[in-house]
């Protein structure tokens, strides 16, 4: 078994990885090695142990599955060291990176299901192909994900189920999505992750439920809740749930959802709050490293602000601070509409001294982004991969000369109730926003002074990056990063902006020791004191 041994010293944490033979993961033995919680180092210096290959992936379908591109070092993956010189050379000379776990990291994945009934293949595409891999030892998956992939294997087998033939566009099963939840309060907390339990989210080859091969849905649904369900020997299974999709095109999802069998709501706990997600809405796969990014960026967010959420899915991030920084107001804006419930459900959790003005708005953050900016301290936006739609980053690049425009903005549009107000997406906004609270404390003629990016495009943040930066409004104040997908090239950053050009990091001062008239002090390095010794 691998192992990676993480020892924080006081200024440069140190890691040594051993390999012992004990027990290199098989399929009857599912258990991924457990590194400790979280290792955090500053990305600048990395001593030489670091680049140690024992914290490699050990993975059999590497190289044939497209989902891992790196089998070494999956503590650090190469792009850290870029991402270091990038923010060095912006003046932010501390930025830290932060690694999780290196195997069995993922909580959620959409896996195509081709072949036989006979022979079933479960996996990920080759690259650039369509042709589906088998992974069922994948290292990357939580793995309940690979046992309950085995389950349902046996089940497409025994019962006869036709996986998809994307050629002909025949077969019944075309897509399943399993996500885990280590939410489990009868557990110590010390054995929630390792006994997760798996949402199947099954994608059917039909329109409804009412499809003639729905018989075959039943009984793939009641196969996995009697062998995997509450009631049988391994309990695996939180819930069974269907969507219909028949299009010939590459959406996974339709939009009709079925909940079959099992728990309906799904719940975690990440950045101190509940949080419930249906399968429709969108999750982080990387459920430890996106709970210590939260407690992160917390620490950024004034107690009291005013927050905008922007690209905010099921408002977990701006429901978190609401929870844990006593937001006066906290907006989130999502373009998928399925968030909402979602949104709606973790907030009837949440603790009662939360008592600020929360919103979930169903909304295009690309359409008059400058509304949704107005009235807030700090503005997070969290976007998909290919980064800021193009009209919010120039919104936000010309922050500083919008004032007098926003002045001519009596109120957020998106949340008065103006009759004539006509644009199509303005009232759809408003007929599917949530509002908790009080409106009354909204909205000032504010702007943001904080900016928090949340990236998991490396490519597309550095571009957005310059852009912010272009119009000397921003200035970049501290970066973070977190290792989200291990074995692949991507890592996830926290960038903190704040307003103005700031104030460009001291050069380290040489202070020359007084010569005492009677001592003679030899030069020496020691007495060479920066601003930042102890
Ligand atoms: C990376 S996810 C982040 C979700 C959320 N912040 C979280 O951590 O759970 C990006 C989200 O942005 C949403 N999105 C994409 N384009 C958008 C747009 N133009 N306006 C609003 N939301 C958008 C997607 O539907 C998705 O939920």
């Amino acid at each position: 078994m691998l192992q990676c041994y993480f020892t924080a010293r006081s200024i440069s944490p140190f890691i040594s990885c051993q390999l012992s033979t004990t027990s290199v993961r098989t399929h009857s033995s599912p258990s991924p090695p457990s590194p400790p919680p979280l290792l955090s180092f500053s990305a600048k210096s990395t001593p030489d142990s670091l680049s140690s290959p024992a914290c490699a992936l050990q993975c059999t379908h590497f190289q044939s599955c497209s989902g891992c591109t790196h089998e070494f070092d999956l503590h650090r993956p190469v792009i850290v060291e870029e991402a270091t010189q990038f923010f060095n050379n912006l003046g932010v000379s501390d930025f830290t990176f932060d690694s999780c776990k290196l195997w069995g990291w993922r909580c959620r994945a959409k896996l195509a299901v081709r072949g036989s009934s006979t022979s079933p293949m479960i996996g990920l595409y080759q690259e650039g192909t369509h042709n589906v891999v088998d992974i069922p030892d994948c290292k990357a998956h939580h793995p309940n994900i690979n046992a309950a992939v085995q389950l349902l294997k046996r089940g497409i087998t025994e019962l006869n189920v036709e996986p998809y033939d994307e050629d002909q566009g025949t077969g019944d099963l075309r897509y399943v999505q399993m996500a885990v939840t280590t939410y489990s309060t009868s557990l110590p907390s010390s054995e929630r992750y390792k006994n997760g339990k798996i949402q199947i989210a099954l994608v059917w080859n039909s329109r409804s439920e009412t499809s003639q091969n729905s018989d075959k849905l039943n009984a793939l649904a009641n196969f996995l809740w009697k062998n995997g369900g509450a009631r049988s020997n391994t309990h695996l299974v939180h819930s069974v749930w269907a969507n219909f999709q028949t299009s010939s095109n590459n959406v996974i999802f339709g939009n009709r959802w079925r909940h079959l069998l099992g728990e309906r709501d799904f719940w975690e706990h990440v950045g101190g709050i509940d949080i419930c997600l249906t399968p429709s809405s969108f999750g982080q796969a990387n459920t430890q490293a996106f709970d210590s990014l939260l407690r992160k960026l917390q620490k950024y967010v004034p107690y009291g602000a005013s927050v905008a959420d922007l690209y905010a899915g099921a408002g977990v991030i701006g429901l978190s601070l609401a929870a844990t920084r006593k937001c006066r107001f906290v907006k989130c804006v999502e373009v998928n509409k399925e968030s909402k419930l979602s949104f709606e459900k973790t907030v009837e959790r949440l603790p009662d001294r939360v008592d600020g003005s929360i919103s979930w708005h169903h909304a295009d953050t690309s359409k008059d982004p400058l509304t949704w900016l107005v009235g807030s301290d700090v503005v997070v936006v969290d976007p998909p991969r290919k980064g800021l739609d193009a009209s919010l980053a120039d919104t936000l690049r010309d922050i500083a000369s919008l004032k007098r425009k926003v002045k001519s903005l009596s109120k957020s549009p998106h949340l008065t109730d103006k009759k004539d107000e006509k644009r199509p997406w303005v009232l759809r906004a408003k007929e599917e926003t949530v509002q908790i609270g009080s409106t009354a404390l909204e909205p000032n003629h504010s702007l943001p002074q904080t900016l928090i990016y949340i990236s998991c495009g490396w490519e597309s943040f550095k571009e957005d990056c310059k852009m912010l930066l272009s119009s000397n409004a921003w200035h970049l104040a501290k970066a973070h990063g977190f290792n989200f997908f291990p074995g692949t090239q991507s890592i996830e950053v926290l960038a903190i902006f704040k307003r103005g050009q700031g104030v460009p990091q001291k050069k380290k001062k040489v202070l020359k020791k007084k010569k005492k008239p009677t001592v003679r002090v030899a030069s020496s390095p020691h007495i060479r004191l920066s601003s930042s010794s102890k």
